[in-house]
């Protein structure tokens, strides 16, 4: 194992411009002897045009970071910044103004609305912000989604795979700096899955979105051209140009430690 490197998140200086980056990023939840340290004075940066995947143990701080890099949870102390922007120190306000208008988000509970037609749903968060979509931008989305003959469907009329899609879709559709899922693939089958992750993989290559994705599987984390590992609340190590072998056995030298 590696020793615990604070700057295992660092980009090389040349590594190109930065859609997100947090210097010594901490965030406990709790006080006193109770409190738990999520994340450990993290310094990462997220570059623009690429596909981050990260990884780690249960209870590792995944979930924390892309929470804290998106601006839905306070920070205990560091600095964030998506693009140009801190973030830290900002009111609310202007919190959810930037994110509305920045970052696009897609869970593993696909959150699409049941009421509303594919079609609704993908720029539902344009209209809600009194936003105009570029119909020429979402017409690419859901042409490379291959959601064209399914834009009237409401989200039960539609599989899993297509329903992660919509979801999909809507993150992109207002055309975001930055992308954060949280297990995208959690819910769906392995088929579906893998055609999610080409999907995200092509927002990348062929629409030039960022990505940041949580997951839990070697496979999907090989669809990235960049992975962090997170243990205890501390990036400690990076693989670039990931394989789902390279990925899982580095995931089993975490359980080494755990368990050996
Ligand atoms: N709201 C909260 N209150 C208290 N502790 C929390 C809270 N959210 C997370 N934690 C703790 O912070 C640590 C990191 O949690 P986090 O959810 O970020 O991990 P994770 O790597 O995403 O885990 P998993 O893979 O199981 O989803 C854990 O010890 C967790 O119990």
């Amino acid at each position: 194992m590696s020793a615990p490197s604070q700057t295992a998140g660092r980009e090389p200086a040349d590594g190109g411009p930065l859609a997100a980056r947090a210097d010594a990023l901490t965030k406990a939840y709790g006080t006193g002897p109770t409190a738990v340290l999520a994340l450990d004075a993290v310094d990462v940066d997220i570059v623009r045009g690429r596909f981050t995947a990260v990884m780690g143990p249960s209870g590792s701080g995944k979930s924390t970071l892309m929470h804290c890099l998106a601006g839905l949870d306070s920070v205990t102390s560091g600095r964030v910044w998506l693009g140009e922007t801190e973030i830290t120190g900002l009111g609310d306000r202007r919190l959810t103004q930037l994110r509305r208008d920045r970052v696009g988000f897609m869970f593993q509970s696909f959150n699409l609305l049941p009421t509303l037609s594919a079609a609704e749903n993908i720029t539902l968060p344009m209209d809600i912000a009194g936003r105009k979509p570029d119909r020429a931008w979402v017409d690419t989305v859901v042409e490379t989604l291959g959601l064209g003959d399914r834009l009237k469907h409401r989200p039960a009329q539609l599989s899993g795979g297509q329903q992660q899609r919509v979801a999909c879709a809507r993150a992109l559709a207002s055309r975001p700096e930055l992308i954060f899922a949280d297990e995208p693939t959690g819910n769906l089958d392995s088929r579906s899955g893998a055609e999610v992750l080409t999907f995200l993989r092509q927002a990348v290559d062929q629409l030039g979105q960022t990505v940041v994705m949580v997951t839990h599987d070697p496979g999907a984390a090989a669809h990235s051209d960049l992975v962090l590992f997170l243990g205890d609340g501390m990036i400690v190590d990076r693989m670039a140009g990931p394989t789902a072998d390279a990925v899982l056995e580095r995931m089993k030298r975490f359980d080494v430690i755990r368990h050996g």
